[in-house]
Formats: C-alpha cells, structure tokens, sequence
C-alpha cells in the first residue's frame, strides 16, 4: 500500500502513459496506507487477506495492521513490468514472517507441478488466475471443471514422481538445489 502514497503528477495527455496515470489517478486512493487496514481490522471480525505483497516489509506491515494472511502476487505481471515475480519473492517473505499467518502464492501456476513447486517453496496455498479463464474462453464451464481435473491429475502424478505421500509434507526438499539429484526445476527466476 505504501507503493500508492507516491504522489503522481496531475497530468492531462494524450500519450499512452499519460492516459494510465489519470486512470490511476481515478481508480486508485493514493492516500490510502497501513492505518487505513489497522482500521478495518478494528471493525471487521471475518478475515483479512492482503493481495499483492511482493516484499518482507509489506508482508510484515500487513501482519503487523491484523491481517490473517497474505497472497504473495505481481497481480500476473499486470502492473509494473519487471517487478519480481510471486513465486521469486515468496522466500524472503517466508523468512520474515511465516507462522504469523497464511501465505498464498499467485502467478504463473499453469499446472499440477506448478502447484506442487509453490507448495513445496513453503506457501500454504496457491491460486489460478488466467489458467481458469482460458479454460472458461475455450469451452466455458465444462472446460474449466476438466481443467480442474487435468490439474489435480497432474498434481497426482508430481507428488508420485517426487515421493511426496501428503501435500502437507510438501517442502523445499524436493526443489532442486543446483545438483541435479532433486526432482523439481528450481524456482528462480519462474513465474513472469
Ligand atoms: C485480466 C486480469 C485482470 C486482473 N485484475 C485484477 C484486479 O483487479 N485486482 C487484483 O488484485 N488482481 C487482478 N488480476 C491478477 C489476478 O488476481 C492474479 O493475481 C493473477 O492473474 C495471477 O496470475 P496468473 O494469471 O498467472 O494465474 C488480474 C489478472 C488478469 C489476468
């Protein structure tokens, strides 16, 4: 949230960067900061989950306001071109605050291993964004429930390959680390 408090120069172009800073301008509340979730939290019973943490220090500010947990997320690589990826982040976040809350993970998860390697790196969960709505663009709801399926068949078969009996048990020990003995490809640098 801190990233909004950065004050954007009123402008009014015609370039294409000119158009997305007055978009921003009307869509987002750059005022908005950690006080603002502290806020919430003190009205709010249900839980929190905060989207789109990339670093220990947001993480940290968000567990710190009252949050449950946090998705790691570059929201798909939508924002800001170049920025970290949620899967390359995920670590550093770990390190600073796991068992605090949950940390999820979002980008890039295109198939069974995918999901395997995100838990395997330490996230409680992972979520899909556009694998679903390619599905739901080819074939509409059948295709997304045999998306679902093809990807917890895959999920089936990693977890066989990798010796891995219960997802909970999933952890960095099946993530290769360079030697080329462990199963799963190395998640540096995965996940645009
Ligand atoms: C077309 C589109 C619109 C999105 N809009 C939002 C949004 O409004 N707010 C948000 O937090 N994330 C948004 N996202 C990001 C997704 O919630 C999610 O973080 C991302 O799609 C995950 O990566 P994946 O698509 O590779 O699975 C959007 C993603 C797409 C593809």
């Amino acid at each position: 949230m801190g990233h909004f408090s950065v004050e954007i120069t009123p402008h009014t172009g015609s370039t294409l960067n000119e158009n997305q800073q007055a978009w921003i301008r009307e869509n987002f509340d750059c005022s908005t900061n950690w006080a603002d979730l502290a806020w919430v939290r003190s009205i709010w019973p249900g839980k929190i989950i905060i989207k789109g943490v990339l670093c220990s220090e947001d993480a940290k500010a968000a567990f710190d306001a009252g949050a449950d947990g946090i998705i790691v997320s570059n929201h798909g690589g939508r924002q800001l071109d170049g920025v970290s990826s949620g899967i390359a982040a995920l670590s550093g976040v770990l390190d600073a605050v796991g068992g605090r809350g949950s940390v999820w993970v979002d980008g890039g998860i295109r198939s069974g291993l995918d999901v395997l390697k995100a838990l395997a790196a330490g996230a409680d969960g992972c979520l899909l964004g556009r694998a679903w709505a390619f599905a739901l663009a080819a074939g509409g709801e059948q295709q997304v429930a045999a998306m679902l399926r093809t990807l917890k068949a895959e999920l089936r078969v990693a977890m066989t390959l990798t010796g891995c009996k219960v997802l909970r048990n999933a952890d960095r020990s099946l993530l290769d680390k360079g030697s080329g003995s462990l199963p799963l490809t190395s998640l540096e640098g995965y996940a645009r």
